[in-house]
């Protein structure tokens, strides 16, 4: 008998079709109010699951007990519960190392358009506004050779550092769960305290994953010790950071400005202080999303997922 696979996020057709040739599968573009007990009714009889963007919760995958593998089509593995994983010896695939570029590709266009104000300067031109030369009342803040404060300094922080060291003269700051010896030694990066990048970096970009220990860990205390010239930018996770203190701190001026690509609850909802306010450039949780990565990215995981089902090696497991 085939083994029973559960898609919950649309994939490419080829890959659907991969699947279709070896296993029994049901398919959700995505869950909704609309397909939600359908879906959880195909968690019953399922093997495998593969998807992106939906929180697992442990009384979801109580109700999965066939299953050996979840594949997800992204790196963060932060919709799971890995002690859940653990405990009952299943398998969490993600995708790393396939994004990465297109990620820190993002956040730099995150760090230029804070910066020189890209977004409310486009709109200011669509809006019929320009009617002279602009003056100081439209300027920004140099990128190039300013300080950029990273926390977190793993795959996607490596490569933003590389892009403004190589790219734009940057001294780059760092904290990191250890010390990154190839950043230091290629980019001159050097590791300080959370403290000492906050109180240095011009720029101070999170690139961690968001855990237990990190749930919130930036607030009121961090925007406070930023420089009030310092740019905010974070495409890691949203509830790595406390909205309120961000909305307040970019309202008070007690920092100049945020780029942000993730939000607390996403989609950030129409009615956000954050959309009222001309120093936040605001995306839609976009940091993978080109043609090319999130295809490999669906490949990648569709790797993982097969190889889970046929009892070989996953190449990449996070629990
Ligand atoms: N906006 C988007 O579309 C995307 C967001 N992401 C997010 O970016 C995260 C990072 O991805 P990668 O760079 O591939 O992961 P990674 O595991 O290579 O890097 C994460 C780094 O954070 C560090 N870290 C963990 N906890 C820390 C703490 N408390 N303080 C300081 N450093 C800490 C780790 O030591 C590690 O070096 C993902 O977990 C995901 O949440 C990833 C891809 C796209
Ligand atoms: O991979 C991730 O973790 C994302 O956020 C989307 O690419």
């Amino acid at each position: 008998m085939k083994q029973r696979v559960v898609v919950y996020k649309k994939l490419p057709e080829h890959l659907t079709e991969q699947l279709q040739a070896e296993f029994d599968v049901t398919l959700f573009d995505r869950v909704n109010d609309g397909n939600r007990a359908a879906f959880l009714e195909a968690l019953k009889h399922a093997h495998g699951i593969i998807g992106a963007s939906l929180p697992m919760t442990n009384a979801m995958l109580d109700g999965a007990p066939e299953l050996k593998i979840a594949s997800t089509v992204s790196v963060g593995v932060d919709n799971f519960d890995l002690e859940y994983f653990k405990k009952r010896g299943l398998m969490l695939a993600h995708t790393p190392g396939v994004l990465t570029e297109a990620t820190a590709d993002t956040i730099f266009s995150l760090i230029l358009a804070s910066a020189r104000r890209v977004v409310e300067l486009a709109e200011f031109v669509k809006a019929g506004n320009w009617k002279g030369s602009i003056g100081e009342a439209q300027y920004g803040v140099n990128v190039h050779g300013k300080t950029l404060g990273l926390i977190g300094m793993g795959r996607i922080g490596g490569a933003v550092a590389r892009r403004a060291h190589h790219g734009f003269g940057m001294k780059i700051l760092y904290n990191n769960t250890r010390p990154n010896p190839e950043a230091e030694r290629e980019l001159g990066a050097t590791f300080v305290s959370k403290d000492e990048l906050l109180a240095q970096s011009d720029f101070v970009c999170l690139m961690l994953p968001l855990t237990p220990e990190t749930e919130k860990m930036f607030g009121a205390r961090e925007f406070g010790l930023m420089k009030r010239s310092a740019i905010f930018i974070n495409a890691s996770r949203g509830r790595i950071v406390d909205e309120v203190a961000l909305i307040a701190a970019l309202q008070d001026k007690t920092i100049y400005a945020a780029g942000l690509d993730v939000f607390e609850v996403e989609p950030l909802p129409a009615d956000s202080p954050l959309l009222k306010l001309s120093n936040v450039v605001a995306l839609p949780h976009i940091g993978s999303a080109t043609h090319e990565t999130r295809m490999a990215m669906a490949e990648l995981a569709v790797v993982n997922l097969i190889a889970g089902l046929r009892g070989e090696k996953v190449p990449h497991l996070a629990a």
